[in-house]
């Protein structure tokens, strides 16, 4: 029996009416808004936004349908469409100097984590964003410290935003069915570098760090990245026990073993 065949760049449509409008809802009221939807497609999801946002910028990879999109949109102003990688856009000049603008998307599954990691980088211009994911990455992201699915993904957006799980669609509201179950996250961005009190940069690399390896415990990865064991145990803070690993550690917690280990010599 022959599989059936993978669409190119994600293609699953959304063919469930009732979604696509819950999807476009969670955005909020976008009547004063830029919005900045990756990887519209057919139109699924933005022809209910297009009539309700103040500026909607489309970013379309795939020719064929950039060109359905301007035609569609050629007499509505303030739809524009970018045909382009999302991962090649430079999201902070979209956004109107002093603005922020919202990003909605039913993602292209195959690049969700590097889509993540341009979100977060371009964070300070961004307010909100509603995007449809595998469900296993939808669970990760939203997931609590000390349970199976923690791990570096759930940290770092939970640095960047916070996370609410919506709802979880099953193949079947796709055209063609993806082999996965999706779930619509909503970020809501507000970085927590500076009440945890740590550098960005820094921090994120002492992140990559702790979690380099999951079988290890916390030590063991800091012993990896060149930490000394005297450095470590004499900075340790006295409320972790010291096998602790990473994905059991508050990001409060994390942090503060950071700042130990920083305050203890200049290494990052
Ligand atoms: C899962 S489909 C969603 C389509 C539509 N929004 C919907 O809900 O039916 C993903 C869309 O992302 C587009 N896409 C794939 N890779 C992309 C990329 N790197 N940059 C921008 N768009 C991309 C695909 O062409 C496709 O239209």
């Amino acid at each position: 029996m022959t599989s059936p065949r993978k669409p190119k760049l994600g293609q699953n449509f959304l063919a469930d009416d009732t979604a696509r409008h819950a999807i476009a809802d969670a955005i909020g009221d976008p009547s004063d808004r830029t919005v900045i939807e990756i990887g519209p497609g057919h139109g699924a999801i933005t022809t209910i936004l297009a009539p309700r946002c103040r500026r909607l910028i489309l970013v379309e990879l795939d020719r064929a349908l950039a060109a359905e999109l301007r035609f569609r949109f050629r007499e509505t102003p303030s739809v524009e469409v970018i045909e382009a990688d999302i991962l090649t856009v430079d999201l902070p000049a979209l956004v109107p100097h002093g603005e922020t603008a919202d990003v909605i998307g039913n993602l292209p599954y195959y690049i969700t984590s590097d889509i993540l990691l341009k979100l977060f980088a371009a964070s300070a211009h961004l307010r909100r964003a509603v995007l449809m994911m595998q469900r296993e990455v939808a669970e990760r992201i939203a997931a609590s410290p000390g349970v199976r699915d923690y791990g570096l993904l759930s940290a770092t957006t939970q640095l960047y935003a916070r996370v609410d799980n919506l709802f979880t669609l099953p193949p079947s509201a796709f055209n063609p069915p993806p082999d996965v179950f999706s779930t619509v996250i909503r970020l809501d961005f507000a970085s927590r570098f500076a009440d945890l009190g740590v550098d960005p940069a820094s921090f994120d690399t002492f992140l990559r760090r702790a979690f380099a390896q999951k079988r290890k415990t916390l030590r063991n990865n800091l012993r990896a990245a060149n930490w000394t064991s005297t450095q470590i145990e004499s900075n340790w803070p006295e409320n972790l026990p010291p096998e602790a690993r990473a994905e059991s550690l508050t990001l409060e917690q994390m942090a503060s073993v950071y700042l130990a280990l920083n305050q203890s010599q200049a290494h990052y």
